[in-house]
């Protein structure tokens, strides 16, 4: 038999009992991108599409203990971080990203679920900032996660005054925000524009801005639109696409299965991870019986 060496993603992040973020959602995408797909675990949610009812982290030694388990036997291509829950795990992650040189390293820095409930603490969140972005190729908040970031940037190291509010209300102060963050940490972002009230337009901030624009699709399957996305872009990094590129076959790829109608749960619903697997399967199964 032939030998097979496909490319290989490894999500950090916290597991999603009802499947639809989280560490679920992420190896759901990376089958669905046909890379092989690993998952140090962060912290155990008890959440569904209505909301989050408890939290277990896990300890900053047993991530380490995951991650140099992986990390010195099968190197990944590119890594997803998303929920860190604590200073402690951050702590772990940057300790081993610097210690193991990964390729890609993507970074959604999850900070409170779509349904309210916090999913890092306040010490984590300085941390992640100071060790984790500059680490990161590319880092992808959402609107009010960017609002947050920019906090904290006015309000450290130079100016110790704590900033109460900034708001990002147009494509102009998204272009502004995502230039800010890019120059003080170092790393690309893609400020994602899905809390944008009349378009779904993202904004990825290499060396310049470039956007991807696209229509807000009226639907209510909202659950780890984030997650998926950015192991999306992680697995078609992975595949050998350019940021660009990734970042593009990434939003289809949400947009796609935000689409197809999937109708489980009673609040926001999950997104159909198989839609593209479904049809090929289907299409041969179609084949084969006639
Ligand atoms: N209603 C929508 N119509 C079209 N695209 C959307 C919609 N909502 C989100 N998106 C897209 O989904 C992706 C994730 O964006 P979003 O701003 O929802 O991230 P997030 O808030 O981090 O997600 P999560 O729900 O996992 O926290 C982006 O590409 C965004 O444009
Ligand atoms: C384990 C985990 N990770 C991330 C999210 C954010 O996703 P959302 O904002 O859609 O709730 C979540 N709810 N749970």
């Amino acid at each position: 038999m032939n030998r097979k060496n496909p490319p290989v993603v490894l999500t950090i992040a916290g597991s999603d009992c009802s499947g639809g973020a989280g560490i679920q959602a992420d190896l759901k995408t990376m089958s669905a991108f046909d890379v092989y797909g690993m998952s140090v675990i962060t912290a155990v949610t008890a959440q569904n599409t209505c909301g989050v009812t408890g939290v277990q982290n896990v300890t900053g030694e047993m991530i380490r203990l995951q991650l140099e388990a992986v990390m010195s036997d099968i190197m990944p291509d590119a890594v997803k971080i998303g929920m860190l829950a604590t200073a402690d795990a951050v702590e772990a992650v940057a300790d081993i990203l610097e210690k193991y040189h990964v390729e890609h390293v993507i970074l959604d820095p999850v900070m409170v679920s779509t349904s309210g409930r916090s999913l890092l603490e306040a010490e984590g969140k300085e941390q992640m900032l100071r060790r984790l972005f500059p680490l990161a190729e590319l880092v992808t908040p959402n609107i009010p996660e960017a609002e947050e970031i920019l906090k904290a940037v006015d309000g450290s190291v130079e100016n110790k005054q704590t900033v109460s509010s900034v708001q990002i209300t147009d494509q102009t102060m998204m272009e502004k925000a995502a230039q800010v963050i890019r120059q003080k940490y170092g790393c690309n972002v893609l400020l994602k524009g899905g809390h944008m009230t009349q378009v779904a337009d993202d904004l990825l901030y290499q060396i310049q801005a470039v956007w991807f624009p696209a229509q807000r699709i009226d639907c209510t399957n909202t659950h780890g639109t984030g997650c998926t996305l950015s192991s999306a872009i992680a697995s078609a990094l992975a595949r050998g696409c350019s940021l660009k590129e990734a970042v593009g076959i990434a939003k289809v790829y949400v947009r796609s299965a935000m689409s197809t109608g999937l109708d489980l749960g009673h609040g926001n619903g999950p997104l159909d991870h198989n839609w593209s697997i479904s049809s090929a399967v289907l299409s041969q199964s179609d084949q084969s019986s006639r």
